[in-house]
């Protein structure tokens, strides 16, 4: 679903690179963190998985796409196949949670039936039944970042992109957003989420890859967050 060949990024002339040789596969139904300290290259990875970087070497696929060779009109396309979520939820703050998820499928051309019946549906997958008329800034962050996942899931892409979902939250509303996020992988989604929340990464024992300056360090199977406390 994902692979990396023997990419790097530098980006800028004479910079260290923020990747540096990097190989890695990712199939499908995958759920993997993606770990290490700041500056480690995380958020580098993610961009160019989304292209919203290009590697200086290597090659990048994603969902079947060389993106590489991907041409700006179709980035679009790829980008239907990945949902995003972020630590600060990106919400639009002046339109209702319906709407917020329902903004996604407009965007790419769903027709009202469709939206209606969809909605729904995935704000009942998400916990928030009830809440569809509700403001972003009328929720708790636990169910800011439930409206964001539901509108990153809300078309069914193949892979769900997670930077750091649980920074701005607390470890108990922590725990419900992966519960929900491991629901999703186990719908055949991949999900790749980089993380700093080492209690999150060993409670649930899944693959983990951990950059350091720019280099893939370990992947694991079942693994921890950092090896000292395995
Ligand atoms: N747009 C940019 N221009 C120049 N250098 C950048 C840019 N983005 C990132 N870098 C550099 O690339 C390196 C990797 O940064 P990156 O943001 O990928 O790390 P990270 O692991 O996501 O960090 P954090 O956990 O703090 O988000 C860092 O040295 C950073 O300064």
């Amino acid at each position: 679903m994902i692979r990396l060949e023997n990419v790097s990024k530098v980006y800028s002339r004479g910079a260290r690179p923020a990747l540096d040789g990097i190989d890695i596969e990712i199939e499908r139904g995958d759920f993997v963190f993606l770990v290490g300290s700041s500056g480690s290259g995380k958020s580098t990875f993610l961009k160019l998985i989304l292209r919203e970087e290009r590697p200086t070497g290597g090659d990048v696929y994603v969902a079947g796409r060389h993106l590489n060779k991907l041409s700006a009109w179709r980035v679009p396309h790829l980008r239907r196949e990945i949902g995003a979520v972020f630590q600060d939820f990106r919400l639009l703050p002046n339109k209702t949670v319906y709407q917020n998820v329902s903004f996604a499928l407009q965007v790419i051309g769903k027709g009202r039936r469709e939206i209606d019946s969809t909605v729904p549906e995935m704000l009942e997958l998400v916990g928030l039944a009830g809440k569809e008329r509700r403001m972003p800034h009328e929720l708790s962050g636990g169910e800011q970042q439930r409206v964001a996942i539901a509108r990153a899931f809300v078309n069914r892409p193949p892979i769900l992109l997670c930077d750091e979902p649980t920074g701005n939250l607390d470890p108990g509303t922590s725990v419900g957003i992966m519960r929900l996020l491991d629901r999703i992988n186990r719908t055949g989604t991949t999900v790749l989420m980089a993380t700093h929340d080492d209690e999150i990464v060993d409670q649930m024992r899944k693959r983990v890859i951990e950059l350091k300056g720019g280099h893939l360090v370990r992947d694991q199977d079942r693994g921890v967050y950092g090896l000292e406390r395995a």
